[in-house]
Parts: C-alpha cells; sequence; structure tokens
C-alpha cells in the first residue's frame, strides 16, 4: 500500500516592518501570535534592528520555541555603526523601496518555502506593487491609531475643502470638519505634525499620504485597536476596508494566546522587543514606593529632547512634589546636558526620583506603585497605559503622537494632553491635576478602558475573533510555487 500523501505545509507569512522600536514590536508580536497558531513566518530583519534584539530580548531562545519560524537578515542603508538616532527612519523609505522587489523575488522563489501573503507595514505600501507582480497578495498591517490612519486616509479632502494647508501659528486651534467622524475631536494641532507644513509638496506630508491612499490595493488591513476603543474612526474605515482586521491590543492578545496555548506556564512578563539594555533596577526601586505614588516619564525610542525641554521636565517633576521613574536613553539628549542638570534638581532626585536608560515599560505600567504615565503618546505606549489602566500626561513629539493625545484627553477623557507647551508650571500643574485633584475622575476612566481592552484581547473577545478570522483568510490563499 501506498503511504498516504504528506499534509501540505502550513501557511508561510512574510512580515514586513519598517525598521523601527515601534513598528518591529508590534509586528513581531503578531508574528509571534501567528507562529503559536501554527503559521510558517518569515520576518523581515534590518541587521542593526536584528543585532539589538538578540543583545536585548532573547529572540533567539524566545524564537526557538516555533521551529517553522525564521529571520531574513536586511540592510537599512547605513553603515552598522551609524547612530540611527531620533527619526533616522524617515531617511530610509527610498532605500528600502529600491531592495524590495529583489528581496520578494528571492523570497518567493524559494522552493521549500512557497509564499502564502505578505503582511507589510502600511508606511511601506510599496510592498503591494511589488508583491502584485509576483502575484502574492499583501495584507496591510498600519501600526499607528485606526483615528490617525483614518486622518492620514483623509488627507487629500482636507486639502480640498481647505482645512490643509495650515496657516501659520495662529491657525492651530481651528477645527478641522473635514475628517468624518473626528468632526468634535480634531483642531489643526491634533493632526499628524507632516501635515504642519505650508508648503503642501512637502517629501513627508506626500510621502505619508501615498503610503496611505494605496492601502486600498491591500487584500485587508490590520490595525492594533480594538473596536470599543475608536469605534467612529473605525465605522468610517470599515466604509472603504470591508477586510478590516482589528487585533488589538496586541500586547494583551500575544499573552492571552501564549496562557491559552500553555496554561500551567506563568505569564511571561519578558516577551519585551527591546533594542536597549533593560534596566530592572527600577522594579525593585518601584517595590519600596507607596502605592500610586509614581509618576513614570518615558517618551519612547525616538523623541530627542533639546536642552531647554530638558530642563523644564526637570524643574516640572522636582516642584511637582511627587516620587517619578524617569527613561532617558543615551541618545535622548544633546552632548553634555545630562551633566548640566543643577545640583537642587539632583539632590531632589536623589530623594524620590530613579532614572534609567530603558526600563521594562509593560511591566513598570503594571506596578502597583505607577499612579500615571508621563508620555509622548507613542501608539504602543498608549496602548501599553490603557491595558494598565494609567492615567496619562501626554507631551507628542511627532508624527501620529499629536493626534494620539487628543485621544487621550477628549475622546476617552483618561488624561491631559500638553501638546505644543514644554514648561516647568504646565507639566508640574498637570502632573498633580492628575496624581491629586481630579485623579478619581481620570483613574475611572482609565480602569472603564482597561476592562474593554483586556476583554477584547481574551478568549472570545472582539479582537480575539478577529484575529481567527484573519488566520482563516490567510489559510484560505493558495501559495505560490
Ligand atoms: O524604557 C522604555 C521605553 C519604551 N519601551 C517600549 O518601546 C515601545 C515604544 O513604542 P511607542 O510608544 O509606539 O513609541 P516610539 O518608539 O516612538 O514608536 C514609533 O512607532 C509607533 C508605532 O507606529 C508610533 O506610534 C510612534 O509615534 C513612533 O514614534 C513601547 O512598546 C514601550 O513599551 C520600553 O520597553 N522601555
Ligand atoms: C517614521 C514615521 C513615518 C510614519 C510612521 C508612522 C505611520 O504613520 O505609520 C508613524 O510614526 C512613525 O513611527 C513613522
Amino acid at each position: 500500500m501506498d503511504p498516504p500523501p504528506a499534509p501540505p505545509p502550513p501557511p508561510h507569512v512574510i512580515i514586513f516592518p519598517l525598521a523601527a522600536q515601534g513598528h518591529v514590536n508590534s509586528m513581531l508580536k503578531l508574528a509571534e501570535i501567528l507562529a503559536l497558531s501554527g503559521l510558517r513566518i518569515t520576518f523581515i530583519n534590518s541587521e542593526h534592528i536584528h543585532r539589538r534584539l538578540l543583545q536585548h530580548a532573547d529572540i533567539q531562545a524566545r524564537f526557538a520555541a516555533y521551529p517553522d519560524f525564521r529571520f531574513k537578515i536586511i540592510s537599512d542603508g547605513f553603515p552598522i555603526d551609524h547612530p540611527r538616532a531620533g527619526d533616522h527612519a524617515l531617511t530610509t523609505f527610498n532605500y528600502v523601496k529600491s531592495i524590495t522587489k529583489q528581496l520578494l523575488e528571492e523570497l518567493v522563489s524559494a522552493p521549500d518555502r512557497p509564499v502564502t501573503c505578505i503582511i507589510a507595514d502600511g508606511i511601506l505600501n510599496f510592498t503591494i506593487d511589488f508583491a502584485g507582480d509576483l502575484g502574492v497578495p499583501v495584507i496591510a498591517f498600519r501600526t499607528i491609531s485606526a483615528s490617525c490612519f483614518w486622518t492620514c486616509f483623509c488627507i487629500p479632502r482636507m486639502i480640498e475643502s481647505g482645512d490643509l494647508p495650515i496657516k501659520g501659528h495662529r491657525d492651530m486651534d481651528r477645527d478641522v470638519t473635514s475628517v468624518p467622524g473626528m468632526e468634535d475631536i480634531l483642531r489643526c494641532r491634533d493632526l499628524p505634525s507632516f501635515c504642519r507644513v505650508a508648503d503642501l509638496s512637502d517629501w513627508n506630508l506626500q510621502y505619508v499620504t501615498t503610503q496611505t491612499l494605496r492601502t486600498t490595493g491591500a487584500r485587508a488591513l490590520i490595525l492594533n485597536t480594538f473596536d470599543q476603543l475608536e469605534g467612529p474612526a473605525l465605522s468610517q474605515i470599515r466604509t472603504h476596508f470591508p477586510n478590516l482586521y482589528t487585533i488589538g491590543p496586541l500586547h494583551s492578545h500575544l499573552k492571552s494566546r501564549l496562557s491559552s496555548s500553555s496554561p500551567s506556564s506563568p505569564p511571561s512578563s519578558s516577551a519585551s522587543n527591546s533594542l536597549w539594555e533593560v534596566d530592572r533596577s527600577c522594579i525593585a526601586w518601584l517595590d519600596k514606593q507607596p502605592p500610586k505614588s509614581v509618576v513614570y516619564v518615558s517618551f519612547g525610542s525616538i523623541t530627542t529632547l533639546n536642552r531647554h525641554d530638558f530642563t523644564e521636565f526637570w524643574y516640572g517633576l522636582v516642584n511637582s512634589g511627587r516620587r517619578f521613574l524617569w527613561v532617558l536613553r543615551s541618545d535622548s539628549l544633546p552632548e553634555g546636558s545630562s551633566g548640566a542638570v543643577p545640583e537642587e534638581l539632583r539632590e531632589a532626585a536623589a530623594e524620590r526620583g530613579c532614572i534609567v536608560g530603558w526600563a521594562p515599560q509593560e511591566e513598570v505600567l503594571h506596578h502597583g506603585a505607577i499612579a500615571a504615565f508621563l508620555t509622548h503618546s507613542g501608539w504602543n505606549s498608549t496602548l501599553e497605559s490603557v491595558v494598565a489602566g494609567k492615567p496619562m500626561v501626554c507631551w507628542p513629539f511627532f508624527a501620529d503622537q499629536q493626534l494620539n493625545s487628543r485621544l487621550v484627553s477628549h475622546a476617552w477623557k483618561a488624561g491631559l494632553d500638553m501638546k505644543d507647551v514644554c514648561d516647568r508650571e504646565v507639566v508640574e500643574r498637570m502632573v498633580n491635576e492628575v496624581m491629586g485633584e481630579r485623579k478619581e475622575e481620570f483613574a475611572a476612566a482609565a480602569g472603564d478602558l482597561a476592562r474593554r481592552a483586556r476583554d477584547a484581547a481574551s478568549e472570545g473577545g472582539s479582537s480575539w475573533d478577529n484575529l481567527d478570522r484573519l488566520i482563516e483568510d490567510i489559510r484560505s490563499m493558495k501559495p505560490t510555487s
């Protein structure tokens, strides 16, 4: 008798993020969820990011658990010893585009791993054209909020209606009325920072607009959000993208899937995907602080502080009289500024502050000593704070952050927005409002969001069910051979 035919190989998904912490973070979490569900994964990683993940996030051991998981290492166009500080990722788009065709041809022609589909970062949507030539479908994963994606999608509408360009500083508080579903929320100053240009042919604005509009060429759209968080934007997006998968918050979703697949193992707190060395001494410090007494201060992986901002935050935090845990990356300050901190501030910090180069942020936000988060409003940080139920004071730096901070303060009412101001008195006042005078009000709103987030990402929740649908969709696709 002939042996039974070998089962078909699992679907093979190529995952292609922008080489930046905030993007790799969420796309690697999705990659792990898909691997856990039995899919074969190739994760395209820049050599620079890969080296840092090997060093600081132990990805080798974590992903060894999935024998069908591979990394494909590429260059990001910079020499390996380039510091890649700040928003350097903005300068890599042309290079990445120039290598994508050949890269995909190579991956698609490998005889042992036929490709089923590509999940590409929605800011690298040129992938859709190259993959189309090879007959491979692309699912776009935009790593920002649904509200910001929708606003970017409406940029042509904003131009047509005269909402854009913004007419100088005095125009910043004007309401933006041409983004359906967002009329009660958006002022000019809340638009993604790329919209703050007088010249509409600005390269960054054009790039973000083109890539966003190109999403219509994708087979489906994935967003790291959940239905109850961004209802108005999501209803609008669905009219253009019926094949929409809202599967977030991904960090919480991954934890739910891991504990459901192996109920006896304790939930891991280490799946951080950090590009910097995590300094865990801050957890020991937090353990010694009273409950809900500390403000956690972190501005993500890209934000840089000039001397003025740095000094204002110092004074604001110290003058607030609150305890603080502050993440200051080695590359977040201009040369020499850390040494320029006045002695009186250093003394106050020694008494009630802790400063680290990089923290285990998810764990910090869940710590009982943390009362609030002073954040730059990156989307991962925002979602992590939502899940941990922590109110926010927002100081957005660039890109989608200007809009996220408005969601926090005006749509969810879970904190305050200090955008476009960096002043010690404002820092002091807002930290004290969120941790003192109005703490019940903000804690209640944040607690409510946290419950909804956890429900969405647990078995039977909306994000859980949407992920199951996404996997079914991928399983229904025919691999190229
Ligand atoms: O000490 C720290 C500081 C940060 N993080 C983690 O680093 C990530 C930072 O991501 P995010 O909050 O999204 O900020 P950025 O690194 O600035 O992310 C970029 O990518 C995001 C997703 O597209 C965008 O929303 C941001 O605006 C963009 O700057 C989060 O997961 C944090 O938990 C740590 O683990 N430890
Ligand atoms: C480097 C920035 C360009 C746009 C990206 C982005 C997005 O709109 O997808 C948001 O923030 C940044 O991470 C990216």
